[in-house]
């Protein structure tokens, strides 16, 4: 019963992206960040490169995309150093999907900004994902090109199941938790924005692309992401990651 009820909402699903997808006119584009060094996570090696449930994380990561619609082009950005490890990882684990990889930067925006620049098109949509979110449902994906096709900006966020508090001093005070958003990734513009944006100088408080974008002037867009859309950043979300995963392959099969 349950997989025919998920059978069903697939297809659904698939029916509804097909008629809303085919008028996406732009190239898509999707760039992965993976040029961390995961220093939360204190693991030998950078949390994108640990194997969750058979694979490296970030290969979970560009999967996903790589099953869009939209069929975006993928450009991974990864720190010099891990580059010729990444090329044995794909031979190991047999993984051909086509994606290019440019160079990781000191921080992540300089990451982003890296294959934002390698992108030369002024007419396309750019998904910037962090490669360790591998759990992004498909439709989240998809929506967000076509929100960002209509409306520039298409920024992946849920609002808090949790009450929230903000510090003043040595007092909290409680804040309406309608007006809180979590942001995701992904976060998805059309390029002539994304690339003005990053050609700003870096400031501290550019933790993500909605805040660079939004810095160049431009409105930003949410939709709704997903609870399900973790970032690996400490060692109990590899767990978490893992039991989520697994339950879809149930779910699947
Ligand atoms: N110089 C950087 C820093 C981060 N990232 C990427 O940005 C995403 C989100 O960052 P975060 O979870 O903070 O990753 P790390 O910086 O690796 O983790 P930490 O802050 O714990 O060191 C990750 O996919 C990470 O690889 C990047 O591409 N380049
Ligand atoms: C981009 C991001 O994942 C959106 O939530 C987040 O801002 C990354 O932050 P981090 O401090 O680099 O983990």
């Amino acid at each position: 019963m349950l997989k025919q009820v998920q059978h069903d909402r697939n297809t659904r699903y698939m029916l509804n992206l097909t008629s809303k997808i085919s008028h996406l006119k732009s190239n898509t584009y999707a760039i992965i960040v993976a040029g961390g060094s995961g220093s939360r996570m204190q693991s030998a090696l950078p949390k994108q490169f640990i194997e969750l449930c058979g694979e490296p994380v970030m290969m979970h990561t560009i999967r996903v995309f790589h099953q869009s619609k939209t069929s975006p082009q993928i450009i991974l950005a990864l720190n010099p150093g891990y580059h010729d490890l990444w090329k044995e990882l794909c031979h190991k684990y047999n993984f051909k999907i086509p994606h290019t990889v440019v160079a990781g930067g000191q921080t992540r925006f300089h990451s982003v900004k890296n294959a934002v620049d390698s992108i030369t098109e002024d007419n396309a949509l750019i998904a910037v994902h962090d490669a360790v979110r591998p759990l992004t449902p498909l439709s989240v994906i998809d929506e967000s090109y076509e929100q960002a096709a209509k409306n520039g900006s298409a920024v992946a966020a849920v609002k808090s199941r949790d009450s929230v508090r903000q510090l003043n001093g040595e007092l909290t005070s409680c804040l309406d938790r309608e007006n809180i958003y979590l942001v995701q990734t992904p976060q998805t513009f059309q390029s002539a924005l994304l690339k003005k944006a990053y050609e700003q100088g870096y400031v501290e408080s550019f933790t993500d692309d909605a805040s660079v974008v939004e810095r160049s002037g431009v409105k930003i867009h949410l939709i709704e992401g997903s609870h399900s859309n973790i970032k690996i950043t400490f060692p109990e979300d590899m767990a978490i990651a893992e039991a989520v995963l697994n339950k879809k392959a149930i779910s699947n099969s």
